[in-house]
């Protein structure tokens, strides 16, 4: 299936999508919109400028001041999220073709994506709906109680490498609370989401709640970003960017909620069932062609197991099949645009400068006439001090290092910038309890690959973010909390300004 030719005229161009309808045509800087398994424009987006920006932040900012959103019960809102979530599954197929056509991503990992989506409206929708409130009474004169109340107009910005798992779960923790938002999706990859924003106006979402802006990061995103309509940011994607992103909202005082990159550690212990720990490590970096703030790309392996995991790690990369992403045995599809390509392959004689030895891969695949498709790439390095484990690479590039006991592999996952997550391969129960409680990371998941619970607290320690999603995380950041007190009857207030 050639999606390309699939793409209607008229669905082509990507424009900006405010107060429920597509902006008109304006002016606006044309960018090509590439497939990069085929290498040909698949579309364009028109970028917003600053008016287009404004346009946006007020129309969310009408919908949030006096608009029906905030103003609904929890259920009647729940309701519409439930539609959201049917209608993105009902339009299953064309989501998935879009969201292929712009990342390259494999299909079968995509379909995860777009059942992901989904869950992020219901889980959220039900989160919501469930918000309980506190009360005080330490002078039982009063009653106090807390309620939470919607912040405000989001900028939400959303990455390139999975977009419609990502951009939906920064909506869905922002609307599902009472907000509403403007969104900027990457530039990269603009057709799924422009999609998905139609099809959530068609569940019946009101108008204002979500609006959409298209463009580059230093123009429509720095824009947003600091907008003085706007009351709080939602970002995922790198960490430079997040430095950027938060400094600009913090001249205006706004908040941050930041989901930023990783170097994260996949360790496996000599106690670990071997097979399992091959099968998770290789999932833990290949999977989503590698592009993940929550791939485990340093490899820590114990070096009593070194020589056995190596040789099979490095066979069954060799074996991934790379491939059109809309075929169904395809595992691993091209990276998402030609100069991050550059910059993953930049890494392999960046390996080999500081003594690292690569064990395969390192260059672009064979045997295809375009796309950006790179081979899985495992480099041995000199030790966690090499560039290779300590910037985010963000690409089929795994990272390995040895080491001869647990306190040292704790102590090598430790010496990092970043601290997404961690994975711990041991069927060693003191082992993998000891390596939990040390490692300085937000999620550690033992003996499994990612698996997200969407309930549970999710962000990273150190440069890999500020903040959490997740049930009461999510509510934190997007409700603001107020309290009220009142006296059970006519209180004797001091008598003052009597005097004469
Ligand atoms: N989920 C993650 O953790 C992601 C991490 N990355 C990391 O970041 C590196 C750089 O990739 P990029 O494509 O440059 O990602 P990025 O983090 O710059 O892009 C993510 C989003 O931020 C926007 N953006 C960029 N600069 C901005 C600014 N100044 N103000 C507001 N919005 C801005 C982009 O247009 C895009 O929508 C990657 O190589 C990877 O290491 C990239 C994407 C996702
Ligand atoms: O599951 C999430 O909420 C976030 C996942 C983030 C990534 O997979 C990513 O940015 O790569």
């Amino acid at each position: 299936m050639n999606i390309a030719t699939r793409l209607a005229p008229d669905r082509r161009l990507v424009t900006s999508f405010i107060d429920g309808a597509a902006a008109a045509t304006g002016p606006g800087t044309l960018i090509e919109v590439i497939d990069p398994a085929t290498e040909q424009v698949v579309g364009e987006l028109r970028e917003a400028d600053a008016g287009e920006v404004g346009q946006a932040v007020a129309a969310a900012r009408r919908a949030f001041d006096t608009g029906p959103w905030p103003r609904m019960s929890s259920d009647e809102r729940k309701a519409i999220l439930y539609r959201i979530r049917d209608v993105i599954l009902q339009h299953r197929d064309e989501l998935l073709a879009l969201e292929v056509m712009n990342t390259g991503l494999p299909v079968a990992s995509v379909a995860w994506q777009v059942s992901r989506a989904a869950a992020n409206f219901e889980m959220f929708a039900d989160v919501a709906s469930t918000l309980a409130g506190q009360t005080f009474t330490q002078d039982p004169r009063y009653l106090t109680y807390v309620t939470r109340e919607p912040k405000g107009v989001a900028a939400l910005i959303a990455p390139w490498n999975a977009p419609l798992a990502l951009a939906s779960m920064r909506i869905a923790t922002c609307i599902a609370f009472g907000n509403t938002c403007v969104l900027k999706p990457s530039e990269y990859t603009p057709h799924s989401i422009l999609r998905m924003v139609e099809l959530c106006h068609v569940a019946g979402l009101p108008n204002g709640v979500l609006n959409l802006v298209n463009g580059r990061g230093h123009v429509t995103g720095e824009s947003l970003v600091s907008h003085p309509g706007i009351d709080m940011v939602g970002f995922t994607g790198g960490s430079e960017t997040g430095r950027s992103i938060m400094a600009a909202a913090g001249r205006n005082l706004k908040p941050c909620i930041l989901e930023l990159g990783g170097k994260s550690a996949s360790i496996v212990f000599d106690s670990a069932d071997l097979d399992q720990a091959i099968d998770g490590t290789l999932m833990g970096i290949f999977s989503n062609n590698g592009q993940q703030c929550l791939a485990g790309s340093r490899i820590l392996i114990q070096r009593s197991v070194a020589d056995r995991y190596i040789d099979a790690f490095t066979r069954r990369a060799r074996a991934i099949r790379i491939g059109n992403p809309l075929d169904p045995n395809t595992e691993m599809g091209p990276l998402a645009f030609r100069r991050h390509m550059e910059r993953v392959l930049s890494f392999a004689d960046i390996a080999r400068a500081e003594g690292g030895e690569i064990l395969t891969g390192g260059k672009r695949a064979e045997g295809f006439d375009a796309g950006y498709y790179v081979e899985p790439t495992i480099v041995l390095a000199k030790d966690n001090e090499a560039r290779v484990c300590q910037e985010e690479i963000f690409g089929p590039f795994a990272s390995l290092v040895l080491f001869d006991d647990p306190e040292e592999a704790v102590a090598i996952a430790n010496a990092s910038a970043f601290g997404l997550v961690s994975y711990v391969w041991s069927n060693d129960l003191a082992v993998t309890m000891k390596a939990s409680r040390d490692i300085r990371a937000g999620t550690i998941w033992v003996n499994t690959p990612m698996m997200r619970e969407l309930r549970a607290p999710f962000g990273g320690y150190k440069e890999s973010g500020i903040g959490r999603d997740g049930m009461s995380s999510s509510a934190d950041f997007f409700t603001e909390l107020k309290t009220t007190s009142i006296p059970y009857g006519r209180i004797a207030i001091p008598r003052i300004g009597l005097g004469g």
